[in-house]
C-alpha cells in the first residue's frame, strides 16, 4: 500500500493531478462568468474522485455514467450502509436478523461492485496483452495505471505472497472508500475556515503570488495554508473522533490558535520543513499511526493543498451565496455523518480575480 501510494507514485500522477485541478478551476471560471452559484463542497469531491479513478484505471469519474462513474456510486453506497447506526450489532437476540435491511444491501452492492470490476479488470488484462505485442513486445507497459501496478505484482512469480484477483478487488474498494468524502471535505472546511478568517486568507494569497513566481509546481509549502489545513484536520475529520471514541461530558472549547501548528525556531534550525503528520510523536494523529497508519496521506496533502491554493488565488470568495457580502461568513455546523461533513454545504457565487489560462 505505501508503495502503490508512495513518492514515486506520486511523481508519476503529478500531470493527473495537474490536469484535473485545472478543470475543476475551469468549470469554476465558467460558473464565476455566468453568475451561476458553485456547490464547492461538490467541485472539490469531483475532483479528488476523478484523480483518484485516473490513478487507479485511468478513465474519470465524471457524473455522467461512465464505467468509473458507477464504481464511484456503489462506493458511496458501500460507504452509506457501512455508516448507518445497525440495531442488530447492539441487541444479542437481534443479531441473526436483518431487521433494517442493512445486510441486504450490502450483499446486493457488493455483487455489483464485483461483476464490474471483474469487468474492468479483464478489459485491462486484455489491453495489457495487445499493447505489450504491438507496442514492445518485450513485456513493458507504458504509462500504468495503479491496477496495472496490481496486476503485475499478481503475475510476479517472485513474490512470496501472489495478490489474487479477489485481493485487487478488496484494495481497490478500500483505497476508494477511504478516500471518498475526506480529502474533499477537508478542503471544503479548510475554504470556509479561511473565509471566516480573512486575515490569514489575505495572508496565504500574498504568499501564493509570491512563491509561484519562484516555483514552477506550486506544491510549494505555503504557511499561512498549513495552518489552515492542519488544525482542520484535526478538528473536523472523522477519523480522529473514531479512533478516539470518546464522548465529552460538558461543553468543549476548542482552542483554534493555528499558530501552534507553526515550526518551532528549534525545529525550523534543525532543517524541518514541516510539522509532521505521520503520527510519529504522537501528538497530532489526523492520519492515525504506525503499520496501519494512512497510506494516502501524502497524496491527500498534496491534492489538499494545491486545490485550496488554486481556488483562493483564482477566485474571490468572500461573497455569500446571495451574491452580497453581508451574508459571507460561513456557519461552521457539522453534519453527524460518519465523515463529518459541513451540515450547510459551502456554496458561493464566485468572482473570478485570476484567470490562469489566460496567460497560457
Ligand atoms: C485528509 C484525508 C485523509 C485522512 C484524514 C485519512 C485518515 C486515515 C486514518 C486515520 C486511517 C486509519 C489509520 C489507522 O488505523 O491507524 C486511514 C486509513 C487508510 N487510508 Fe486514509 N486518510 C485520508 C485520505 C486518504 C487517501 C487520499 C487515500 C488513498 C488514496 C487513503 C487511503 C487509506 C487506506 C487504504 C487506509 C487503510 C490502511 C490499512 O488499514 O492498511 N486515505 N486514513
Amino acid at each position: 500500500m505505501s508503495e502503490l501510494l508512495g513518492g514515486r507514485s506520486l511523481d508519476i500522477f503529478q500531470p493527473v493531478r495537474r490536469q484535473e485541478i485545472c478543470s475543476m478551476v475551469n468549470v469554476m471560471l465558467s460558473k464565476a462568468k455566468a453568475r451561476v452559484k458553485v456547490d464547492i463542497g461538490a467541485e472539490l469531491m469531483r475532483l479528488n474522485n476523478n484523480v483518484l479513478s485516473r490513478i487507479i484505471m485511468r478513465e474519470r469519474c465524471s457524473e455522467n455514467e461512465d464505467e468509473a462513474g458507477k464504481v464511484k456510486t456503489m462506493i458511496k453506497e458501500v460507504s452509506n450502509v457501512i455508516g448507518i447506526f445497525n440495531l442488530c450489532d447492539y441487541i444479542w437476540f437481534c443479531k441473526k436478523w436483518d431487521l433494517q435491511g442493512i445486510k441486504r444491501k450490502l450483499v446486493g452492492v457488493r455483487g455489483r461492485y464485483d461483476i464490474m470490476m471483474d469487468r474492468i479488470i479483464h478489459e485491462h488484462i486484455d489491453m495489457r496483452r495487445k499493447k505489450k505485442r504491438k507496442v514492445h513486445g518485450d513485456g513493458a507497459c507504458t504509462e500504468k495505471d495503479l491496477l496495472d501496478i496490481l496486476l503485475d505484482i499478481s503475475e510476479d512469480k517472485s513474490m512470496e505472497i501472489r495478490l489474487s484477483i479477489e485481493n485487487i478487488k478488496a484494495f481497490i474498494l478500500d483505497v476508494f472508500s477511504a478516500e471518498t468524502d475526506t480529502t474533499a471535505i477537508l478542503t471544503e472546511w479548510a475554504v470556509a475556515e479561511l473565509i471566516n478568517h480573512p486575515d490569514i486568507m489575505q495572508k496565504a494569497i500574498e504568499e501564493i503570488n509570491t512563491v509561484l513566481h519562484y516555483y514552477s509546481d506550486n506544491q510549494a509549502k505555503i504557511v499561512a495554508l498549513q495552518i489552515t489545513i492542519y488544525p482542520q484536520t484535526l478538528d473536523y475529520l472523522l477519523i480522529t473522533w473514531l479512533l478516539a471514541e470518546t464522548q465529552s461530558t460538558g461543553k468543549v472549547h476548542l482552542n483554534l490558535n493555528q499558530k501552534r501548528f507553526l515550526l518551532s525556531s528549534e525545529d525550523q534550525a534543525s532543517g524541518k520543513k514541516q510539522l509532521d503528520v505521520k503520527g510519529w510523536h504522537f501528538h497530532f494523529l489526523p492520519f492515525g499511526s504506525g503499520q496501519r497508519g494512512c497510506p494516502g496521506s501524502s497524496l491527500a496533502l498534496h491534492l489538499v493543498e494545491t486545490s485550496l491554493a488554486a481556488i483562493i488565488q483564482c477566485f474571490e470568495l468572500e461573497v455569500g451565496s446571495e451574491g452580497d457580502k453581508s451574508d459571507a461568513t460561513v456557519d461552521m455546523e457539522e453534519a453527524p455523518r460518519l465523515t463529518l461533513p459541513m451540515a450547510h454545504p459551502l456554496v458561493r457565487t464566485l468572482v473570478a480575480r485570476l484567470n490562469p489560462f489566460s496567460c497560457m
